[in-house]
């Protein structure tokens, strides 16, 4: 059944509008006699007359057959508000569109508004339950193209598409394509200023309304009415990962968004035949994630699970080891990425790189070096997020939930786009615009990402192609550092924080959409929401704080389908930390899980990333391989036998556990919590002293390759975290039963391991402490004791004087802030 405007369909329906939502006269029987209709020959008419309804190229999918579309046809000639005022609507009940050749007919809608030859296997898998009123979760890859999953269905009914978004940078960079694309959307939320815009969306005046999950919360009435005039075909809740507290997005607004389940439902509105189904959207839900999604929404137990892979078969995962937080690392790290850049300028193929030295010059900075990753810039993201906050224009109609969200989780957004000034559209409403920049092109040129491993192993060969880079480092500070660098050195680079200018944010933003920047140095500001189908390297600049976060981010790269990169550089000899945020004590525990599984990628050195990854979501990649990750390329390192070393650890750590298990059933008072307080929690550091203090053999092995043991034997079931705190890999381990046996029984068998990267890393670097033996023997020789002596003032930094107190007697004044301090300053105040 065809509905003709507001009066179609039923003839039951309120008119709230009807002014403004020009109803169609005629009636269609079926879909397809819906898309022959407009093929009438077009009258020429008064230039302020609205134009008839068969040529107006809405969103609707009139005309779609005979007339070409052509979104500019009679935009130019129309203001924007006329546009929005007159514009008739048409719809078509779902029933209808599932009756007919719908498969055909988006393939053709797909076709002339965005330029691509047709659907996707698991786009049209969405549409098939959308159509058969059923609620639907789909799980793909970043750059697969879900977005289409829930725009399709407004031009296909002419009705309303409701997208929940967790960002307003999304949500714009959404409305600004399918503006380009004749569509009409707008977004509401907190960073909407103008009240009309909402008005306007209640009304039934645009295709699809964005909003944050708190705004919607406040609008259900008025959705209500708008599903009763226009009606709502499909509630998407983008990015769902955000609805669950294992997710690393996490925004508690999402918790409660099962109210549209409840508030739309077909018993609950009489005008409703069936429910309006919901559409659920991610690309990194973990398995929990998922079971959690469907609870939380409230969807129904016959939801669709449409499940892709995960698997990005043109992105080359690499990780690599580096000082991340010292410049001194910039000219070694990014030496390459300076070639790539720099080399078309110069013809005999040197790259006039910068010296650390002259880099410190020119910038005239003093050297950080050695700046620990845990030194992070605390100032950073949310002290700005409040100050970006305070340019909002004042809205009483906002919720302070909605308020709230500005300054607690809009992080990104208000970095990206600091106040309603920012907005090159300024009320957040994009019409079906005449003067289409979109390039039909672009969409051309993006090919099939490689399907076999024949064409995975082609792709070895093949060099990556120009395009732009972005670095994402944890600190705004490093964005700056970095960005002034790469420019040093003669790299078209930028910083983007939220601490810097909005006109040079605006700036950064538009030039990298037109390849005019090589490299954009980011914060997660500039994340989420980026679809540039040419982004050719990701780098991640220190750790990042989840799977979720890190493959999101490079999820930003290769989207045309050709070979990208992603780099992770970190730091392997310091365990990452968190950024701080506010969480709870059980946000707090998911936070460290998420990081330690980061921290347990990045050390990997045996297994491909691209499996790594994936599982990590719950694909099964069974015996599969990318064939383009570095592990693939180079192999795992060589097998070692630590049965020596792994005896030794197990022995101390059992023999530990044994005391301290003997004073278990002998309570006795004060007196045992004393000796238990001595003996109490000896972390890994302390096991490995004991080990060098009972055995010359094992003096020389690295810290690292102990920590990078233990990870392995924990791993193995041998050894257990033995504390209740939270950590990013095991640091008080006691003896597992499994363990104890290896200790009991296994004593002949060997102890094969892949060593890691730390321990790797240890292997090659040079011993610190060797055994006093070598040491001595070193400086018994005086050309060795010159070099190290030399080496140790070279290394030296100056220390920074200290800025403190002088006390009464002239005695340094303790620092209260510390706990250290805290004693001194009992014993200084006696
Ligand atoms: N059927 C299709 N054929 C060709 N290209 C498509 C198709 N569907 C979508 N695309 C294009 O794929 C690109 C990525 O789409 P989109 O932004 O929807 O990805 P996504 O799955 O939402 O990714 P992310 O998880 O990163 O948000 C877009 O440029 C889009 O136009
Ligand atoms: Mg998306």
């Amino acid at each position: 059944m065809v509905r003709g405007g507001l009066s179609g369909g039923g003839g039951n329906r309120k008119l709230p509008n009807k002014g403004n939502l020009t109803s169609s006269s005629s009636k269609q029987t079926t879909i397809l006699d819906h898309f022959k209709f407009s093929s009438k020959p077009t009258q020429k008419r008064a230039s302020n007359a609205p134009p008839p309804l068969e040529e107006l190229p809405d969103a609707s999918i009139q005309g779609l057959e005979e007339v070409p579309h052509d979104p500019g046809k009679y935009r130019e000639e129309d203001s924007f508000s006329r546009i929005l005022e007159s514009k008739p609507i048409r719809f078509v009940d779902e029933e209808d569109i599932a009756k007919g050749d719908w498969e055909g007919m988006a393939d053709k809608l797909l076709q002339e508004r965005f330029g691509y030859p047709c659907l996707k296997s698991f786009q049209k898998e969405a549409l098939a339950a959308w159509l058969a009123h059923e609620d639907c979760l789909v799980l793909a890859a970043t750059g697969s193209g879900k977005s289409l999953c829930f725009q399709i269905p407004a031009l296909l009914t002419g009705k309303v598409v409701v997208v929940i978004s967790p960002l307003i940078s999304l949500m714009h960079d959404q409305c600004l394509k399918l503006s380009k694309h004749g569509v009409s959307a707008c977004f509401l939320g907190s960073g909407q200023p103008d009240s009309s815009v909402e008005k306007k969306a209640m009304r039934g005046m645009y295709d699809i309304i964005y909003v944050c999950p708190e705004t919607v919360l406040r609008l259900i009435k008025q959705l209500q009415e708008l599903a009763e005039s226009r009606g709502i075909t499909l509630f998407a809740i983008d990015e769902v990962h955000c609805v669950s507290k294992w997710g690393h997005d996490f925004r508690p607004d999402y918790r409660r968004l099962s109210v549209l389940r409840e508030s739309f439902r077909a018993c609950k509105l009489s005008f409703l035949k069936f429910d309006i189904p919901l559409m659920a959207l991610t690309a990194t839900a973990t398995t929990l994630v998922r079971e959690d999604v469907l609870k939380v929404l409230g969807m129904s137990k016959e939801t669709k699970i449409v499940l892709t892979s995960f698997f990005r078969s043109n992105l080359r995962f690499l990780v690599k080891h580096s000082r991340t937080g010292s410049s001194k690392s910039y000219g070694k790290d990014f030496g390459q990425l300076i070639e790539i850049y720099t080399r078309k300028k110069k013809p005999n193929g040197k790259v006039c790189s910068l010296s650390f030295e002259e880099y410190k010059d020119q910038s005239g900075e003093a050297s950080d070096d050695g700046l620990p990753e845990e030194d992070w810039d605390s100032s950073s993201d949310m002290k700005d997020v409040e100050d970006d906050c305070s340019d909002m224009v004042e809205d009483n109609t906002i919720s302070s939930a909605e308020k709230e969200m500005s300054i607690e989780y809009l992080e990104n957004d208000v970095d990206v786009f600091q106040s309603v000034n920012d907005w090159d559209d300024a009320c957040g409403e994009f019409c079906g615009q005449s003067s289409t920049t979109w390039d039909v092109s672009e969409s051309c040129r993006k090919t099939d990402p490689p399907n076999t491993m024949e064409e995975r192993l082609m792709l070895l060969q093949e060099p990556l192609e120009d395009g732009p880079t972005i670095i994402y480092v944890p600190t705004r500070k490093e964005t700056l550092s970095i960005a002034k660098y790469l420019c040093g050195v003669g790299v078209k680079a930028a910083a983007y924080n939220a601490s810097l200018p909005k006109s040079h944010l605006r700036q950064v933003h538009k030039e990298f959409h037109q390849n005019m920047l090589q490299v954009v140095v980011a914060t997660i500001a500039f994340g989420m929401g980026i679809d540039k189908s040419n982004i050719r390297r990701i780098i991640h600049y220190g750790w990042p704080q989840s799977l979720e976060a890190y493959y999101q981010e490079a999820g930003r790269a290769g989207r045309d389908g050709k070979l990208a990169e992603c780099i992770l550089y970190a730091n392997m000899s310091r365990m990452p930390s968190l950024l701080p945020s506010k969480r709870s004590e059980e946000q707090t525990k998911q936070a460290y899980k998420m990081l330690s599984d980061c921290f347990r990628y990045g050390m990997n050195t045996s297994c491909c990333r691209a499996k790594i990854l994936v599982e990590y979501f719950g694909e099964d990649f069974s015996n599969k391989k990318c064939l383009l990750c570095d592990v693939c390329v180079n192999g795992p390192p060589e097998i070692q036998n630590l049965k020596e070393e792994a005896d030794i650890l197990m022995q101390v750590i059992a023999a530990h556990h044994e005391c301290w298990s003997s004073l278990d059933g002998s309570y006795d008072g004060i007196y045992t919590d004393i000796k238990r307080q001595k003996l109490m929690k000896p972390n890994l550091r302390m096991f490995v002293s004991k080990i060098r203090e009972q055995s010359q053999k094992f003096c020389t092995i690295d810290q690292l390759c102990w920590q990078g043991l233990a990870r392995i034997m924990e791993s193995k079931g041998y050894i257990r975290e033995g504390d209740d705190r939270n950590h990013v890999q095991i640091k008080f381990p006691e003896p597992t039963k499994l363990g104890l046996d290896f200790l009991q029984f296994d004593r002949e068998q060997p102890f094969y391991i892949i060593p890691e990267a730390d321990m790797l890393l240890s292997m090659n670097k040079c011993k610190s402490y060797a055994t006093f033996a070598d040491w001595g023997k070193g400086w018994a020789d005086p050309e060795i004791r010159r070099k190290r002596l030399r080496r140790s003032q070279s290394n030296r930094k100056p220390r920074k004087p200290r800025n403190r107190q002088k006390g009464k007697f002239g005695k340094v004044k303790p620092d209260s802030k510390t706990a250290r301090g805290r004693i001194a300053a009992k014993i200084f105040k006696k």
